[in-house]
């Protein structure tokens, strides 16, 4: 299995997913965001190439972006990612540490996620990624966990805590948890796919708070 330090910042890292369109990205980067998520997966926030290429154009070239797939292709996952030229991938599904492992060795980052829940410390071993991103139960449907049963201290590397978060909760879920980052898609939205530039404003000066 492969081992990990425990991977922290001085700052939480926040990226904001299900992002649609230049307007919102544009936004939601002028507020502090540090990286930028696309869902390419079926979703209400689901975007085509075209729309990220058309986005990407516009953000500034210290933002990490990253593809959005769930149980997709691995081919194609690293085919859009050299083709659009981001960051990363994110992957929502069953995908196999085989398979993380095999997209962790040809794009820069991969952020697995694992559903909060029973032997959390002993799933998130299993894969060679540059973050985990621990989830509530439904990806991008902002239902939240019981942060308190997260121990942090049994995952090494860099945590990424999601899941129903919004600028109410993320100062008291990241006091619990102490993640390197958080991610927020729904808590943010004024209606899915559309962000709110209050709620992105509110919810990132609280993380950093
Ligand atoms: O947003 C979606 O609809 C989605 C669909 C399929 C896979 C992943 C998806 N979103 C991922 C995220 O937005 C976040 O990483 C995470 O699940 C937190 O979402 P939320 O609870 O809405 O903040």
């Amino acid at each position: 299995m492969p081992s990990r330090l425990f991977v922290s910042s001085d700052r939480v890292w926040v990226k904001v997913c299900g992002i649609t369109n230049r307007v919102d990205a544009l936004m939601t980067v002028e507020n502090g965001a540090d990286a930028l998520g696309f869902v390419f997966a079926n979703s209400p926030r689901r975007v085509t190439v075209d729309q990220v290429a058309s986005v990407l154009e516009v953000v500034p070239g210290q933002i990490l972006t990253f593809g959005v797939f769930v149980d997709e292709d691995p081919d194609r996952i690293v085919a859009l990612v050299d083709s659009l030229g981001l960051s990363g991938a994110q992957l929502h599904g069953s995908e196999s540490p085989q398979e993380v492992a095999y997209l962790s060795e040809r794009i820069p980052r991969v952020i697995k996620a694992i559903p909060a829940g029973e032997d959390l410390g002993e799933r998130v071993a299993l894969y060679q990624s540059w973050a985990i991103l621990v989830d509530g139960p439904r990806p991008g449907s902002g239902q939240a966990f019981d942060w308190s049963t997260l121990d942090h201290t049994r995952i090494s590397g860099r945590l990424i805590l999601a899941g129903g978060l919004d600028a109410d909760n993320v100062g008291y879920a990241t006091s619990l948890v102490d993640p390197f980052g958080v991610d927020v898609s729904s808590g943010v939205e004024r209606s899915p796919g559309h962000k709110d530039p209050t709620k992105v404003h509110d919810f990132i000066v609280a993380a950093h708070r």
